[in-house]
């Protein structure tokens, strides 16, 4: 079953740059993949269509179904409960506990409160963070910090994550440790789709690669030819 799909998209910037030329994929319910290619490639700009922060001047996204052309106001939240992001810098509140930055997409569905903590005690647990539930942010290391970035992109349960450069400012070990939280995701059926130009990393993952270059897909590498090369 397809998850997202990118039919001939292209996205020009108002001043003329263009960021992404004909680009067309299909990612299925439950992969793992990564996009890399150089600085500048249109990595994040790929990722911007997917949770509406930026619309194709070209081309159709398709998240399951919809064609994402079509959605606008209301629609536009309601398509972001579907998926999850999460950013290198992972944006957490510094005045709030870690499960109070989880618990907050909960909050603003409205979500009734003993059913929030379940859920917020449940992916904190999946991301080993269990036992820091009331620490903040500030007490936590980079890792564990980016760490409590997905599980509040995974407590809402998308159906797709995306990572923008999620372990950029990590060293080798938890950037290892975090890659391999995304990877255990696909058996509980998320789609995860992780923009890196972390190419020795992305090779050891042994994922399907979308290679772009100059805004262009040049590439699309199986996870068999990685574990041949
Ligand atoms: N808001 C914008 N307005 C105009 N041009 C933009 C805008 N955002 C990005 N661009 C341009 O589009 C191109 C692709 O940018 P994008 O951020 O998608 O690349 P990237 O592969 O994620 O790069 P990096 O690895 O450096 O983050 C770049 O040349 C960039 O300068």
């Amino acid at each position: 079953m397809t998850v997202l799909r990118f039919d001939n998209v292209s996205k020009q910037y108002p001043g003329g740059h263009v960021a992404l030329t004909d680009l067309s994929f299909a990612v299925n319910r439950g992969e793992m993949l990564f996009v890399t290619g150089h600085s500048g490639a249109g990595k994040s700009t790929l990722l911007k269509l997917i949770h509406l922060s930026e619309r194709p001047t070209r081309g159709a996204v398709l998240l399951g179904e919809r064609n994402l052309r079509n959605v606008s106001g209301r629609g536009v939240a309601m398509h972001r409960r579907e998926v999850g992001v999460v950013y290198q810098d992972h944006r957490l509140l510094t005045d709030r506990s870690v499960a109070e930055n989880v618990a907050l997409p909960l909050q603003l569905r409205g979500l009734r409160r003993d059913e929030i903590r379940k859920r917020v005690r449940s992916v904190l647990d999946r991301v080993s963070l269990g036992a820091r539930a009331e620490a903040l942010p500030t007490q936590l290391s980079a890792g564990e910090q980016q760490r409590v970035g997905i599980a509040r992109a995974l407590v809402g349960e998308p159906q797709l994550l995306v990572a923008d450069e999620p372990t950029g400012n990590l060293d080798p070990t938890l950037s290892a440790e975090i890659m391999a939280l995304f990877a255990g995701l696909p058996e509980r059926g998320t789609s995860v789709l992780v923009a890196s130009h972390d190419l020795g990393l992305v090779k050891r993952m042994k994922k399907r690669v979308l290679v772009l270059d100059h805004g262009r897909l040049v590439d699309d590498i199986s996870p068999e030819e990685l574990a041949d090369g």
